[in-house]
């Protein structure tokens, strides 16, 4: 082969890496790198595993059933998942509306603010983040109110991710993470002004549980906003279409079993709470909040290569390219959710802990 061969042979090589890696580009440009990913608090070797045992609790599903075992479920789901899911989506584990001329992240933080809106969140005050994540929101949120924050958690890991991001983005002074189950959360009674839930509470087994609990730590007066996963009026339980997109959705996202939209409310009201306010945010005018997934498809088939090289040479753990292909699919699934209008995730409820 000649210079000029080689020099052009080099060049379309050069090219066609920078094309895969930046011009297919990565699903969220800021955050984590491929070359972090980890199974958690779990360690390499085990990883694997964990992905087998998250799958055998679909294979029994009493055992989902079983209250007592779904936290311990949905922490080992969250060990697999929060580093891919911060590599391609961000700090904030949600959706939100898309909003015509503004960015994803704009419309994640707009969508964050108005919870806390909702709730009236003065500076100052102590408002409680009921399945905090990795903060994304409850910084948004300190940022926007000048509320304090506490988040709680049941993932260890994402503990130590939220407080590392609280010190970066030097809200630390104003967010707080505990890590905790929100069936039993180690605070007083009336202790919050106000709480908000985003997409956290679908993990709970029994709806009135977590209600009953966050409930009983805010104080008279006071006011909770929730965004809930559920199926919606158009979900038809005889739908062979229907009850498949539902199940891959539960199976890929830790879900005991996703509720219709008329228990929300319900649930609420058993445990005391005055309903101020209830309203679908996916529902039209809005624009849908699954095309970021549908956009993002070309991007994870980009990631998927990159996960099984670095699973391949060992840099990423075993089971890392399992865990990328069930959210792979997941991924369609609730993107079929939302096209077919059965499955929301942010069905709005507003409530206020009565003053006597
Ligand atoms: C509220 C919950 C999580 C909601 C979303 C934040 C996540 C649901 C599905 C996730 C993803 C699916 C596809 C992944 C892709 C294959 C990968 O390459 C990059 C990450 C994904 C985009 C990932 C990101 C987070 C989700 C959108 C549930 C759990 C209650
Ligand atoms: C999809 S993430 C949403 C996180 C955050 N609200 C956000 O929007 O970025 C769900 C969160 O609920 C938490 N969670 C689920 N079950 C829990 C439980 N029993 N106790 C405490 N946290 C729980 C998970 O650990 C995770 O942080």
């Amino acid at each position: 082969m000649d210079t000029v061969a080689l020099f052009f042979t080099g060049a379309l090589i050069a090219g066609g890496i920078y094309w895969f890696l930046c011009v297919l580009g990565p699903a969220e440009r800021k955050g984590k790198r491929a070359l972090d990913l980890s199974g958690g608090s779990i360690s390499a070797e085990k990883v694997q595993d964990n992905y087998k045992q998250y799958w055998s609790f679909f294979r029994r599903p009493k055992e989902i059933e079983t209250a007592d075992k779904v936290p311990d479920f949905v922490d080992t789901f969250y060990n697999l998942v929060t580093d891919i899911y911060e590599w391609g989506w961000g700090q904030s584990f949600h959706f939100s509306p898309s909003i015509r001329g503004k960015s994803h992240r704009d419309a994640t933080r707009l969508h964050e603010e108005m919870a806390v809106d909702l709730i009236q969140a003065k500076p100052g005050q102590k408002i409680l983040d009921v399945g905090c994540g990795v903060g994304g929101p409850m910084r948004a949120i300190a940022s926007h109110s000048r509320a304090n924050v506490v988040g709680i958690t049941i993932n260890e890991y994402q503990v130590k991710r939220a407080r590392d991001h609280n010190r970066k983005a030097g809200l630390d002074a104003l967010c707080e993470v505990v890590c905790g189950n929100f069936l039993k959360m180690p605070f007083g009674d009336n202790t919050f002004d106000g709480a908000y839930s985003i997409e956290a509470t679908c993990h709970a087994p029994k709806l009135e549980e977590v209600y009953a609990e966050i409930y009983r730590v805010l104080k008279p007066g006071s006011l909770y906003v929730s965004y809930e996963w559920v199926t919606t009026a158009k979900f038809n339980p005889d739908d062979e279409e229907h009850v498949e997109v539902i199940q891959g959705i539960e199976r890929g996202d830790a879900l005991p079993g996703l509720r219709a939209y008329s228990d929300i409310a319900v649930a609420a009201k058993k445990v005391g709470f005055e309903v101020v306010k209830e309203k679908d945010l996916a529902a039209p005018p809005a624009e849908p909040w699954w095309t970021r997934l549908k956009m993002g498809r070309l991007a994870y088939w980009r990631n998927h290569v990159v996960v099984q090289i670095l699973s391949a040479v060992g840099v990423a753990p075993k089971g890392t390219v399992d865990v990328h292909e069930m959210l792979f699919k997941t991924a369609d699934f609730l993107s079929r959710g939302g096209e077919t209008e059965i499955f929301s995730p942010m069905h709005m409820i507003l409530c206020r802990k009565p003053i006597s």
